[in-house]
């Protein structure tokens, strides 16, 4: 007797990180999706997953699935959970609506799918707080994974490790997953372990409902390793006093409303990660300054989503002349010929799995 296929959807919401001061801290999930159909027919022979993509990254991302980061996310939860491998007849239609490289936590929302596939694909029943734990191996800053997996607007920390869980954390992916699909002599190996418990902990703020989110998003990219790789070793303590200060204010006063637009303005400040990204970001310093509270009636606060190059602007009104004025500046200081621009609502669940 043959078992039925089991088809399942996952989806995934995209993230904009630190919000200005709040580097490697917050992260808001918004609504542009990464959505993945998965079908897994167990009478099929097919022992390695099927992946077809469409929509944005679509050329880029790689169809095989030991290259792929979010299948091999799925193999990395399923093999430190003790699943050998992926199961027979996986077939894996994605759909993605996250630019690649722009600062909107395309490769955070990657590794989110990941998870959930692989809790699904190994029927391992792991709560998200878990897979928290597992995205947290992969993804070594909390900001983006978590706000993907939990939904709305978050912060979060790391635990401190101890040496023997940082050395299980610091076990390189390509380590743990072999790159290359395994033919049958393929030896595997022992199972990478599986991660410690709740290393990453977390809390939802509000988020006031008269906060607009418009993202401006250049075309092209900035991966996030070379916008961290410009980042210095130590900071002032004057720079951490700033960035703390404002974030401890930040938080809270974008829950309240009306919403303050001189608190918030001046709480988005940041001095620890933007003015160091400035080489990598053409007009970046001019595309801050050119939109205040002051010039621009609703405008709340301005700053770089995640790693950039998208300008997020959190504005009540005014949303054209904000966008209009973006990427004027980004074209006349900047240089950079093309921009998007959306405004996006905050998701309130996060990653979800549904099943037909
Ligand atoms: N849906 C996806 N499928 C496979 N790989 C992805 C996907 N989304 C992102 N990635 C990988 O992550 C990279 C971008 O990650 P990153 O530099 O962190 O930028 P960001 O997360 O800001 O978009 C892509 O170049 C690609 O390698
Ligand atoms: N805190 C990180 C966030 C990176 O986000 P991404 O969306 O650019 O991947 C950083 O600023 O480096």
């Amino acid at each position: 007797m043959t078992s039925a296929a089991r088809k399942f959807t996952i989806k995934v919401p995209c993230t904009s990180s630190n919000i200005g001061p709040g580097f490697d801290v917050v992260g808001l999930s918004l609504s542009l999706y990464l959505t993945l159909r998965v079908t897994v027919d167990p009478s099929s022979t097919n022992t390695s997953p099927k992946l077809s993509y469409t929509g944005l990254g679509a050329e880029e991302a790689p169809l095989d699935a030991y290259k792929n980061l979010t299948t091999r996310t799925a193999l990395y939860v399923l093999r430190s959970n003790n699943v050998q491998a992926f199961p027979t007849g996986v077939d894996i239609q994605v759909h993605n609506e996250v630019p690649f490289g722009r600062g909107l936590g395309s490769s955070g929302a990657a590794v989110v799918a990941g998870l959930l596939l692989g809790n699904e694909l190994g029927q391992l029943n792991l709560q998200k707080d878990r897979l928290l734990d597992h995205a947290l191996m992969i993804e070594r800053h909390p900001d983006n994974v978590t706000a993907a997996l939990m939904g709305g607007f978050v912060g979060s920390y790391l635990l401190e490790l101890s040496p023997e869980e940082e050395e299980r954390r610091d076990v390189p992916l390509s380590e743990v997953i072999p790159e290359y699909p395994p033919n049958a002599s393929f030896d595997w190996g022992t199972n990478p372990p599986s991660p410690p418990h709740n290393i990453g902990h977390y809390i939802r703020f509000g988020w006031s409902p008269q906060i607009k989110v418009i993202a401006i998003i250049p075309d092209f990219q900035v991966s996030t390793a070379s916008a961290r790789s410009v980042l210095p070793q130590t900071y002032s303590k004057s720079d951490l006093i700033f960035n703390l200060q404002r974030l401890a204010v930040l938080t809270t006063a974008l829950t309240r409303t009306p919403p303050d637009p001189f608190l918030i303005y001046q709480a988005m400040q940041d001095k620890v990660h933007q003015p160091y990204r400035k080489n990598l970001i053409p007009g970046l310093p001019d595309v801050l300054a050119s939109v205040t509270p002051q010039s621009h009636k609703g405008l709340l606060g301005i700053c770089l989503s995640g790693a950039g190059p998208t300008i997020l602007a959190l504005a009540t009104e005014g949303e054209e002349r904000i966008v209009e004025d973006v990427v004027r500046t980004f074209r006349e200081k900047g240089g950079i010929e093309r921009c998007d621009a959306k405004v996006l609502k905050v998701t309130e669940e996060g990653a979800v799995v549904s099943y037909d």
